[in-house]
């Protein structure tokens, strides 16, 4: 492995294997707009069984799912309950407000997950004029700000219920869906089954380029597909993109369980050497660790970018570490070594 830098900014950083540019170069295209391009329906069905619904739609990105999600589920000036810490509500731009006037209905998420008071809550009575209509549920499972935890679909169910119970649909943000399946050791078609549409990511853990499926029944999806269109995200011959993805979906998902191992090992390793990392209860491919009060994120990063490492910076003083198939095991341990060299050069 000669590479001068390993990356553990983000599992977004995975580039395509060969395995990968060569399903792409030899992919079988047509125009997807018109529904014609048969890589791209055999990777949205595929997406769709392994989730367990009915439809897929092969999207440019994991915020766009969502987005789709959100357009499709909600009117303007219905609310989206979502949790304070959601990637939805913190990193997408405010899409849903900016192109959807959906309102967040905003509930805290500190566990991975809201509760089912706070769930309550939000859904306020429609017919008072004053209050708005809650009709979307939104959670995330891993959920990211909580260090990548993995949520069991025992731990869903009653929000899920209680959300259908006052009429919401639930969306999952399924950006790392499979990362929970793998370290739960669940089917990921029961977390499929506990809500109406699902955004899975393809350009994570799995390794794809690029790309997402939406997954719903076929009534969602159809309606998911107009608002793709409508958002200018209808692409033509696509193909190209989803041979990487039917490669990651076929041959990608358990093998998370390795960068999940990294993260276990790495963990143990800068703990070992007094580092201040986070409990992650359920944890998967993050590590979230503290430095000391008022350093300079800025001087940390590049200290470590000094020793050959690419860190990530959630908050001002909490680094996040993503483990992923292009950090090899080997290298787990180099890793620690010039991590725990920059923190005792701050
Ligand atoms: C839970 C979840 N849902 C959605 C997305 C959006 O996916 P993309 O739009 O980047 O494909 C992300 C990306 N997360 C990225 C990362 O973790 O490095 C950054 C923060 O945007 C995500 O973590």
């Amino acid at each position: 492995w000669d590479v001068s830098v390993w990356d553990l900014r983000s599992d977004t950083v995975t580039k395509p294997c060969d395995e990968m540019r060569r399903a792409m170069a030899e992919a079988v295209v047509g125009d997807d707009v018109y529904e014609e391009d048969p890589t791209v329906r055999e990777l949205e069905a595929l997406g769709a069984r392994l989730l367990g619904k009915e439809a897929a739609l092969f999207v440019a990105s994991g915020t766009m799912g969502n987005l789709i999600a959100l357009l499709t589920h909600c009117g303007r000036g219905q609310g989206a309950v979502v949790g304070a810490r959601s990637h939805i509500y913190n990193y997408e731009g405010g899409g849903m407000a900016a192109l959807g006037g959906v309102m967040p209905l905003v509930v805290d998420d500190g566990t991975g997950l809201p509760s089912t008071e706070d769930l309550l809550g939000a859904c306020r009575d429609a017919s008072n004029v004053h209050f708005v209509e809650a009709r979307l549920l939104c959670l995330e499972n891993t959920h990211n700000a909580s260090g990548g935890r993995a949520a069991s679909p025992e731990a869903m169910e009653p929000l899920c219920a209680l959300a259908r119970e006052k009429g919401l649909s639930v969306h999952l943000d399924g950006a790392r869906v499979f990362n929970a399946a793998v370290a739960l050791g669940v089917d990921a078609c029961r977390y499929g089954a506990l809500v109406d549409s699902v955004q899975i990511c393809l350009s994570k853990g799995l390794g794809a380029p690029v790309g997402s499926l939406l997954c719903g029944d076929g009534t969602f999806v159809r309606e998911a597909r107009k608002w793709r269109k409508r958002l200018g995200g209808g692409m033509r011959q696509a193909g190209v993109l989803a041979a990487a993805g039917l490669v990651a979906l076929r041959s990608r998902i358990d093998r998370l369980a390795e960068d999940h191992e990294k993260a276990r090992r790495l963990s143990l390793l800068l703990r070992r050497e007094g580092l201040d990392l986070l409990d992650i209860p359920d944890a998967t491919n993050m590590i979230y660790f503290r430095l000391p009060r008022g350093t300079e994120p800025h001087r940390f990063v590049d200290l470590c970018r000094n020793e050959g490492v690419l860190v990530g910076f959630p908050a001002r003083d909490l680094v996040r570490l993503v483990t992923h198939l292009d950090l090899p095991e080997e290298a787990v341990d180099d890793v620690a070594r010039s991590l725990v060299k920059a923190v005792r050069a701050l």
